[in-house]
């Protein structure tokens, strides 16, 4: 099939490439020059496991193209809209702007027949208001949101745990009748389906409410975790055993129960902010009113490490040279939007303490972000250290030997925000060890 994609960022490359590799002809737009000309030279824009070798083979196979002309879309018969849904400048709210202009941009080039598939996450409604004016070209709108993890986002992509299909409903038809989508998006997903692949195929309204029902309960997973860890650290617990315990209940689940300096990305805390704008609008803020409680507990942790770097320090971080490992909002990933790791650093270095941040991946787009702070290799950042502390859980930094570090810094203080170190190892070579809600 002869597919578009319209934006190409963490969600809209990788669809993209893996678009390519199941079998289709893929256009990828952007507006960003920058990008297209990257993905055109078969190089990925951000890092991404797995991503650069699939982009090579997708442009050397001439089944993967990239543009900033959406003209170039023309001829496809499925467009995917994968642009931004930031958070509005002003207000908690979506910003729709890159959605409303993808979709404005595309309809001259539609043809009868096409289907715009929309994946980027929006506030209910969104589709329902889009859907005349796609239909007004002869095409038919369905939205298919993705639930792809980055660090994992080619595999997740290839092999989807799950589809949803949010396509308009035809009342009187039979359900796998409603619309001519179903059968196009299953031509599309082919090869990515397994036999038990399960799928669900509903309303807009579903469709775009399970997106950020899913994000609102893995968020409130998280902070629900680490109101427990705030507890334990008035009560001595410790709240990996606790996660651990309560873990083994499978009606909970063990994943997602790491207590630490919370969520941070591109995603999870501008979508509970979306989703409680948006319900707020509808009338309905009281019925996700506790969305602002886990945004609340999760910026308190970053707070929280920040204190226990001060504390660790006598009461005062100025002048004193911390050692901040890790940017990115979590490993494997170069995204620093809205990273509690980089907000730690960004703190530290406010509060006057000569902070060294580093991370495998993420820097360049830490210092895009704040140049203000200095980057440096992690042996820069941890020679003549008062304090080492721990924001991203990068494989590297779980590895790092305590007993050789301990040479090497000022003062044998670590401050883990992942609970990622092995405690008794690090305690043996002679550190403080400091973890969130831990003894
Ligand atoms: N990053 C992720 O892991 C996931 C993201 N999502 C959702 O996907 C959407 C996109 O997110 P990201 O890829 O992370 O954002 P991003 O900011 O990395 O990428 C968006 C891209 O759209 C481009 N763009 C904006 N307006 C355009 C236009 N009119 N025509 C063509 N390109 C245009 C931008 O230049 C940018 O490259 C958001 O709604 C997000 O919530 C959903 C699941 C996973
Ligand atoms: O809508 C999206 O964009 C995506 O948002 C999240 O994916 P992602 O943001 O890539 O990362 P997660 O693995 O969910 O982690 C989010 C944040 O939670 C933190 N986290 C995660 C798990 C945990 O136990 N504790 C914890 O603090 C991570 O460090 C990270 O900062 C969802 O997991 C995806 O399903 C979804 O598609």
């Amino acid at each position: 099939m002869k597919i578009s994609v319209i934006g190409c960022g963490y969600l809209g490359a990788v669809h993209a490439a893996s678009m390519a590799a199941l079998g289709h002809d893929v256009v990828g737009i952007d507006v960003d020059a920058a990008k297209v000309e990257a993905l055109t030279e078969g190089r990925a824009p951000f890092f991404e496991p797995d991503l650069p070798e699939l982009i090579r083979q997708g442009t050397a196979g001439g089944r993967l193209s990239f543009s900033t002309d959406i003209a170039d879309a023309a001829g496809a018969g499925v467009h995917f809209i994968a642009v931004g849904t930031p958070q509005l400048k002003i207000g908690t709210g979506a910003d729709l702007t890159y959605v409303n202009g993808a979709i404005a941009a595309l309809l001259p080039h539609l043809r009868p027949g096409d289907l715009v598939v929309g994946k980027s996450t929006v506030p209910v409604g969104t589709a329902e208001r889009l859907s005349p004016a796609v239909e007004l070209a002869g095409a038919e709108l369905a939205w298919n949101p993705e639930f792809l993890r980055e660090g994992h986002a080619v595999k997740d992509t290839i092999a989807p745990d799950r589809l949803v299909y949010g396509v308009k409903l035809v009342p009187s038809g039979p359900l796998s009748h409603r619309s001519g989508a179903v059968g196009i998006l299953n031509e599309v997903y082919a090869q990515a389906i397994a036999n038990d692949t399960p799928l669900v195929v509903t309303d807009f309204a579903t469709a775009e409410l399970v997106k950020v029902a899913a994000n609102a309960f893995l968020a409130t997973k998280i902070s629900f975790i680490n109101a427990m860890a705030e507890i334990a650290e008035v009560t001595g617990a410790d709240v990996t055993q606790l996660a651990d315990a309560i873990g083994y209940d499978d009606r909970i689940g063990r994943k997602f129960l790491n207590a630490g300096v919370g969520f941070g990305g591109g995603c999870l805390p501008k979508d509970i902010r979306a989703f409680t704008a948006r319900a707020e609008e509808l009338g309905r803020g009281e019925s996700v009113a506790f969305l602002k409680e886990i945004d609340a507990i999760n910026m308190r942790r970053r707070d929280r490490v920040v204190d226990l770097v001060v504390d660790s320090l006598g009461g005062s971080a100025y002048q004193k040279k911390v050692a901040v490992l890790g940017l990115a909002f979590k490993p494997n990933s170069d995204d620093t939007r809205d990273s509690p790791a980089l907000d730690v650093a960004v703190r530290l270095h406010g509060l006057g303490a000569r902070v060294i941040a580093t991370d495998p991946e993420a820097i360049a787009n830490s210092r895009l972000r704040h140049p203000q702070l200095i980057f440096g290799t992690t042996d820069e950042a941890i020679a003549e250290a008062d304090a080492v502390v721990v924001v991203t859980e990068w494989n590297e930094y779980k590895e790092l030997d305590p007993v050789a570090l301990a040479s090497v810094v000022r003062t044998t203080i670590v401050v883990d925000g992942r609970n990622c170190l092995d405690v008794t190892k690090w305690r043996e070579a002679g550190w403080t060890y400091i973890g969130l809600g831990r003894r």
